[in-house]
């Protein structure tokens, strides 16, 4: 590689919360809708983003939810992937995803940037599995759930 050969890009790190409507006894997920980009319009996901260069993880989520959903967050523990790099994205990036909470928790998130729907959706496997996912985000419902069933949300 010569001076004038850019180096190759790191792929981003991207942030999800598994937002659960209780701390203790969850009974649905937070679940958003995509409005753009036009590939993944009308799929549905974890509310996050990309961190910054140099931004924590878990603050890139907390700022991201803010914009987004327009409430604060607490987070808990991390819904792990097999590596600890994150879950594997379409398009080479990773995802870190945290269990959250809403810091109060009367507040309504509402969808102000990025999603054109908001539904709580019950935590059962065919409730969220009957929604169109982004398809790399199917194995982290599956093992939010399984997280979920050990009590380890560390909400
Ligand atoms: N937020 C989020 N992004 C996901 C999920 N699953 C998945 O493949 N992605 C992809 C979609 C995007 O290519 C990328 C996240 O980008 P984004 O558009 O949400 O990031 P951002 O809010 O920081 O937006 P921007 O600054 O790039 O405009 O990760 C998911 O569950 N949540």
């Amino acid at each position: 590689m010569t001076s004038d050969t850019p180096a190759p890009r790191a792929p981003r790190l991207v942030v999800g919360v598994a937002l659960l409507d209780a701390p203790a006894g969850p009974t649905s997920l937070l679940t958003a809708r995509r409005s753009a980009p036009a590939a993944l319009a009308g799929l549905w996901e974890f509310p996050g983003g990309k961190v910054e260069p140099g931004e924590e993880p878990r603050d890139a989520l907390i700022r991201e939810v803010r914009e987004e959903l327009g409430v604060a967050v607490r987070l808990g523990a991390e819904v792990t992937a097999a590596d600890p790099e994150g879950w594997v994205l379409a398009n080479g990036a990773r995802m870190r995803v945290f269990f959250g909470a809403l810091e109060d928790p009367d507040a309504e998130p509402r969808p102000l940037q990025d999603h054109d729907l908001l539904a709580w959706t019950a935590l059962t496997p065919e409730d969220l599995h009957a929604l169109r996912w982004i398809p790399a985000d199917r194995p982290i419902v599956d093992a939010l759930l399984a997280f979920l069933a050990t009590g380890r949300t560390g909400l």
